[in-house]
């Protein structure tokens, strides 16, 4: 389905069928509210799916480069990632690991890798974006064909559980420029250390990334994630909003992801009812973008590493909410009606 066309038949949550799970969660052998936000977990999961499926989780990695990396933004260089999309395919990055625990396959998608040739799904769209502080990040055609990818790779992937990942070099630098675009936070307040800029150089950083906010004249949703974004950001995005529409659970990583979540609200009003957030990312702009994105935190590890890894490592919780709904007793069962 066109991404267009999922952006706007976002369904509505499914009320009766979390009344009905807060209900059954009551009649478990266990105090009323008890479990916690697993049992919030198992109600929001009913609300989204009509009936808790966690069985089938899928990560969907998006790689892409930014030409804002000219500027001196990160610590690392754009080579990394096509080099890090060839350990995706090779099965030995973190979110591999992680994968493997958790019993999800993983899908390696070339966005905008600037390379020639890289082992990853083939959907590049163009070599590395735009540099942000000079000129837009791309089209508006490109953006849409990222948003599109995404759209596909979730239905491609079956999955029940959609955990978007994202590389990019530079890419939290164009994700702190969407976040003060979208949301009016000031630089200082969106950007934080990426793979790990820290003092004159993070200082440089919020500059650039104030100059890119400055250049850009665009108001429209779909125009600022074209100008001030990544490919491998706008393809998160297209699969978010797309989970949504099937209502497939999305489960949000950490910075980048986030902001890629905000960008789906902003393009499919009420997609938002079907993300949850994995975890909390050391991303110093994290905490901002979760408060803007009204986005309640699954775990904190001091994570900050993208991939999908930190919502890799909260979606056992999920499978555990969806456990304690089939497998505990009632007071009845026990005799204590
Ligand atoms: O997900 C996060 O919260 C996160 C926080 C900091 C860095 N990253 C990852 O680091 C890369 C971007 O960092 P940088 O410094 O190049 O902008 C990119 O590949 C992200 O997946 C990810
Ligand atoms: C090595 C490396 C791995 C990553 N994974 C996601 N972002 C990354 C950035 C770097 C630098």
């Amino acid at each position: 389905m066109n991404w267009r066309e999922a952006a706007e038949n976002i369904p509505e949550i499914d009320k009766l069928a979390a009344e009905k799970m807060r209900m059954h969660l009551d009649t478990l052998t266990k105090p009323q509210g008890s479990l916690g936000r697993l049992e919030e977990l198992a109600v929001m999961l009913a609300g989204m799916q009509g009936t808790v499926q966690t069985d089938k989780p899928a990560v969907l990695v998006f790689a892409g480069d930014h030409g804002v990396t000219a500027e001196g933004v990160s610590l690392y260089g754009s080579e990394v990632t096509a080099l890090m999309a060839q350990n995706f395919v090779a099965g030995k990055a973190a979110v591999n690991v992680l994968a493997r625990q958790i019993g999800a396959d993983v899908y390696v998608y070339n966005v905008g890798i600037d390379a020639t040739d890289t082992a990853a799904i083939n959907r590049n769209v163009r070599r590395g974006t735009g540099n942000i502080a000079k000129e837009p990040a791309m089209t508006t055609a490109e953006v849409k064909q990222a948003l599109q990818i995404g759209a596909d790779a979730v239905e491609v992937s079956k999955a029940d559980i959609i955990i978007p990942g994202d590389m990019g070099i530079g890419n939290t630098t164009a994700s702190s420029a969407l976040l003060c675009a979208y949301k009016g936070l000031s630089p200082e307040a969106a950007a934080g250390s990426g793979t790990g800029v820290e003092g004159q150089q993070l200082k440089h950083k919020i500059e650039v990334i104030g100059r890119a906010v400055k250049r850009s004249d665009a108001k429209e949703p779909l125009h600022i994630l074209a100008d001030l974004g990544g490919l491998e950001i706008a393809a998160m995005t297209g699969a978010m909003i797309r989970a949504a529409s099937m209502r497939k659970p999305v489960l949000v990583d950490g910075f980048i992801a986030t902001v890629a979540a905000i960008a789906a609200a902003k393009l499919a009003p009420g997609a938002e009812r079907f993300f949850l957030y994995g975890h909390k990312s050391a991303e110093a702009g994290h905490a901002a973008a979760l408060e803007a994105a009204g986005g309640e935190p699954l775990l904190d590890l001091g994570m900050r590493l993208g991939e999908g890894t930190g919502a890799a490592a909260a979606y056992p919780l999920l499978k555990m909410a969806q456990a304690l709904t089939e497998e505990m007793a009632t007071f009845a069962d026990i005799g204590l009606a």
